[in-house]
Formats: C-alpha cells, structure tokens, sequence
C-alpha cells in the first residue's frame, strides 16, 4: 500500500514556490499525519486483481506544456513506467491496426479518440507491465475520459499533476518541437488548446475538488521545473 511520509519539504509552503495543492489549504501540506492513499477495490474486467494495487498518477497540461519532457525525468529519477496516452494511440496508427484510420484522423482535427479505445490500451499497457507505478501522460482528456477509466479500471488515480503553462509559451515549444508530429501546426494547436479548455480543464478541476491535485508552474527551465515535481513524489513513498 502507498503512503504519503509524515512530513513534506518546507519549500511547499514556501510562498516562493509555485507547487500547489489546489482547494485545498497550505496547512493540508504540512500534516505531520501518515495516511494510506485511498485505493479502490478494481472493478470486474479491471486491472488484474492478482495484482498489487498499483500507483497511478495522472498527468495533465495543455498541448507542449512540458508533460512528456517531465514524465522522462520522473522515470528517470523515481522508476515510475511512463505511458503516454498520445503515444499509444501514435502507435495504434503505425501498427495499422482497425482503428488507425480513426484516431489519425482525430489527432490531425486535435480531437479526443473515445475513450473505450484509450482506456483499453492503457489496461492492456498496464497488465503486461512488472512494475507497479505508473505515470498516465495526457489522459483523461475529459470527463467522459475520466468516468470510462474509473469505471473499466476501477481505481482512480493517487496523484494527479497540472503542468500550468501560458499559452504563448505551449504554442513555441509545439512550433519548435520538430518530431514529426501531424498536430505540431498551428491550426491543430489552436483546436487543442480550445479542447483542452472545453474538456480538459474540468477533470483538473475535479481533482482538485478530491485534493489530489498539484498544480506545476510549467514556465522555467525544464530543471526547475522537475525541482517542484520532484519535492511531489519525494513526500510519497515511491523512490527508487
Ligand atoms: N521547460 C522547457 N523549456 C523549454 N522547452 C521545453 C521545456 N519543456 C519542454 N520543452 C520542449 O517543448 C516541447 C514540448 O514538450 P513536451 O513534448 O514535453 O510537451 P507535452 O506537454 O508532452 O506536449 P503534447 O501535449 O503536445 O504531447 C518539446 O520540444 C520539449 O523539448
Ligand atoms: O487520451 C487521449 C490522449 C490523446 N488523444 C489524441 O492524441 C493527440 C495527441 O496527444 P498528446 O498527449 O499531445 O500526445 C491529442 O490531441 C488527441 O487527438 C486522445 O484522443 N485521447
Ligand atoms: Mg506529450
């Protein structure tokens, strides 16, 4: 079972940081208390039972945020498994599969693929993994996202993170990112950014009705930035 470690770095309550736990009070970081993080038993046809429940963290941010440039720190420095929902469904297109045509289709217009396809390939990526801490990059994009998952995963996730970046800092580094991507324009920046609004933002804003939600200045270098993401999995019990 996970644990959150009796007391976290002094540096959250510093006013100088920028990591937050949104609606929930600063007095709520500095609880001396240890608690279970809550764990919900897995639904039928959920990951498998036989199992150990594992810790899943959501990760959130606008289009070229800086979430799949964290996640490889994360993985780098706690062991996390990194599976990024984009990236899988980037795969299901290489690989030609049945839904291909469909979720080519849906990146290039920056809309969201439905879920049950999503939420498949993230239990099937989960089920054949060893390990047992996972960072789910990009998703749920929306509340249905968010509903399918809970309910053929049977979890939710123990953390969620926000990479909170402006936009005109998310519209250069998608411009310059230079992987080949076939939303990387201008046009399919602009439709992501409206369905993150439309979509997205009430997920986040739902987990951190639940306060499970920290919020990341996303503007920085990308080692200041991991330096706030890294005080988050240091208050947990998840260390390599
Ligand atoms: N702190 C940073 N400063 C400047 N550039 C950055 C920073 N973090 C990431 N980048 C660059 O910005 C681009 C987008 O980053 P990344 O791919 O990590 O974003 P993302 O949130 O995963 O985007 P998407 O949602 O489109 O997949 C990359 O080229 C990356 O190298
Ligand atoms: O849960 C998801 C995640 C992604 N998509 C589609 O993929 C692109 C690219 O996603 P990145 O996270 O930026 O790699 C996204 O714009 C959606 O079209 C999805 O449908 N569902
Ligand atoms: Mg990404």
């Amino acid at each position: 079972m996970w644990r959150r470690v009796t007391f976290l770095s002094p540096l959250f309550s510093s006013s100088k940081s920028s990591v937050s736990v949104l609606n929930q009070p600063a007095c709520g970081l500095m609880t001396q208390k240890v608690y279970s993080t809550e764990i919900l038993k897995p639904a039928k046809g959920g990951v498998s039972p036989s199992k150990k429940t594992p810790f899943i963290t959501f990760v959130l941010g606008g289009p070229g945020s800086g979430k799949g440039t964290q996640c490889a720190k994360i993985v780098e420095t706690f062991g996390f498994t990194h599976l990024s929902a984009g990236d899988l469904l980037r795969k299901e297109i290489s690989s030609n599969s049945e839904n291909a045509v469909m979720i080519l289709n849906k990146i290039k217009e920056g809309k969201i693929v439905s879920p049950e396809v999503t939420v498949k390939m993230i239990q099937r990526a989960i089920e054949s993994s060893e390990n047992d801490k996972f960072l789910i990059d990009g998703f749920p994009r929306s509340e249905e996202n968010r509903i399918t998952y809970e309910r053929i995963i049977g979890t939710e996730p123990n953390i969620v993170l926000f990479f909170d970046c402006p936009e005109e800092k998310m519209v250069k580094r998608v411009l310059s990112r230079n992987q080949g991507r076939v939303d990387d324009n201008i046009n399919t920046f602009k439709k992501r950014l409206e369905v993150f609004t439309a979509l997205n933002l009430p997920v986040i804003k739902y987990y951190s009705g639940k306060g499970k939600l920290y919020k990341i200045n996303a503007v920085g270098t990308e080692d200041e930035i991991f330096e706030q993401v890294r005080q988050v999995f240091a208050a947990y019990e998840v260390i390599k």
